[in-house]
């Protein structure tokens, strides 16, 4: 008889077949994982790539957008391939405080790319330059010549000049009661007062008129953001580039910007300053120039005097003028807040305009800007930076020469850090100690650490300064037919539609 018993496996069997089998299963994995991965990392974890384009196709054209999608999915710590360049991507609050307390140094470089290295003169700029003994020099004096704040407030008449020609110009096209383009006019209060701290009220711009320089300016914006594919995929993204005019576009636009400063530096050159002027940011970058010799750790030339000049306007323009942007839209939806802050302007201030001493009364203005800033900063992804050394973040390996993306916009948007955060409410900010200046790590839209953006004084004095004169000296209303709700809050770049409203003088005007 057949002993069934002794025919059939035991129970240890059972037992050992399938864990024999899960261990050698593990034993592969893990002999193919370390293949993949051959210092045993824990690397940060990411979607599934395609091969070559990684994951570049998961990127749409609101990169801030997509990339705040996929941290849902895969952390506030993301590891992308895009093309051939491994990218980290940070987007919590808690990650940013991590990189930016323990890990600056390791990670405050910035990548080679294509637009970069045109729009820097070969990166001998400050903003899009790699982090070294050069770019520290060059931080150092720019911070003690241009961007202090005796400096700053030498700017002041400017900055009231324009604001108040702004205010004029509106009361002019105010008594036909139809809608202005606020976009427009901010751009060129930001452009103007750009232009002539960078270069003097004397200055002539050749060929360029006013109109003519800003949409230079813009196209040049437009082309520094794009997307190079030469930078992702070496082996033939230039074709990709010479084909779909992208190199093209770049070439051309940074050729009218430097001819244009190329002129602007000349005229500067051959002016003779009479005592009384105050020195401008081109003779400061002049004076550097005469000073620095060529042994000096810098050696200030005349294509760094123009990267930093580049700086300047590509930096500084649109970035103000999104923000009174931004900031009007929000107001125009929110009537309620509109009201609340034109009363506390109003009855602080009992001229016909608001003078940047009085800024510093108006606390519920100072919370509307934090707000526009939290939701709508104007660089939703703060300039790529690239790693240095390696280091551990969250927990995660992050090796060097990894390009490192921080979300400004999702961690301003993120609910462990603000409560109801699509809602716009300045109220948040009571009591609260958060601000912009790079050590609240749920609000940085200048940026921290060594990169922290040196025109952030500048740029607050004017967002303040041009809100609360708009405020105090006129109402606002949609143009006819068009409910409050329905302004449109559409991004691009930039808002994505022009903001047309209608300005009524105020009585207190
Ligand atoms: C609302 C207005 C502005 C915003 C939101 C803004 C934001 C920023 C951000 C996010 C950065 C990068 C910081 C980082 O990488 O961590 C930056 C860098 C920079 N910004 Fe601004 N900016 C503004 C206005 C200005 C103005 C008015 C100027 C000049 C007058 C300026 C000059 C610069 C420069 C030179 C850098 C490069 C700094 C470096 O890499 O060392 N910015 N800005």
């Amino acid at each position: 008889m057949l002993n069934v018993d002794r025919m059939m496996p035991s129970n240890d069997f059972f037992i050992w077949v399938p864990l024999l089998f899960l261990c050698s299963s593990l034993l592969l994995l893990k002999t193919i994982r370390k293949q993949a991965n051959p210092n045993n990392k824990l690397l940060p974890p990411g979607p599934p790539k395609l091969p070559l384009l990684g994951h570049l196709h998961l990127i749409g054209s609101l990169p801030h957008r997509s990339l705040s999608q996929l941290s849902k999915k895969y952390g506030p710590v993301m590891l992308l391939q895009l093309g051939s360049v491994p990218t980290i991507v940070i987007s919590s609050a808690a990650a940013a405080r991590e990189l930016f307390k323990f890990h600056d140094l390791a990670s405050c470089s910035r990548p080679l790319l294509t637009g970069s290295g045109r729009f820097s003169y070969n990166f001998v700029d400050l903003n899009l330059s790699p982090y070294g003994e050069r770019w520290r020099e060059l931080r150092k004096i720019c911070m003690l010549q241009l961007f202090n704040p005796r400096r700053v407030e030498s700017f002041q008449e400017i900055r009231e000049e324009e604001v108040g020609r702004l205010v004029n110009s509106i009361s002019q096209s105010s008594s036909s009661s139809s809608p202005i383009d606020l976009s427009d006019k901010l751009y060129s209060l930001t452009a103007n007062i750009t232009t002539r701290v960078a270069f003097g009220s004397i200055f002539s711009g050749g060929k360029l008129d006013d109109e003519h320089f800003q949409h230079v300016m813009r196209r040049a914006v437009a082309a520094i953001g794009s997307f190079s594919m030469t930078d992702f995929i070496p082996s033939f993204g230039w074709i990709i580039d010479r084909l779909n005019g992208v190199h093209e576009r770049l070439e051309k636009s940074f050729a009218e910007m430097d001819a244009f400063f190329q002129h602007v530096v000349e005229d500067r050159i051959n002016f003779k300053k009479s005592s009384k002027n105050e020195e401008n940011i081109v003779d400061v970058l002049l004076r550097m120039e005469r000073e620095s010799s060529e042994s000096d750790a810098l050696k200030v030339t005349q294509d760094c005097v123009k990267a930093l000049i580049m700086d300047i306007f590509l930096a500084g323009v649109e970035t103000g003028a999104s923000t009174i942007v931004w900031a009007m839209a929000e107001l125009v939806r929110n009537p309620k807040v509109m009201k609340k802050l034109q009363d506390k302007i109003r009855s602080c201030i009992k001229e016909d305009s608001v003078k940047e001493i009085d800024l510093e009364k108006l606390e519920y203005l100072k919370m509307v800007v934090k707000e526009v800033l939290r939701l709508h900063p104007p660089a939703p992804l703060l300039p790529p930076r690239e790693t240095i050394s390696p280091f551990k973040l969250n927990g995660y390996d992050i090796d060097p020469k990894h390009h490192l993306h921080i979300n400004v916009w999702a961690i301003g948007r993120d609910p462990q850090s603000w409560t109801d955060p699509e809602e716009f409410f300045p109220e948040r900010f009571i009591e609260s100690n958060v601000d912009y200046k790079g050590q609240n790590f749920e609000l940085i839209p200048f940026g921290g650490g060594r990169r922290i953006c040196p025109g952030m004084n500048m740029a607050i004095l004017v967002v303040e300064l041009a809100l609360a004169n708009l405020l105090l000296c006129f109402d606002w209303k949609p143009p006819d037919g068009m409910k409050e709700e329905d302004v449109d809050m559409e991004e691009d770049a930039i808002k994505k539609s022009p903001l047309k409203l209608i300005p009524v003088l105020s009585t207190n005007f």
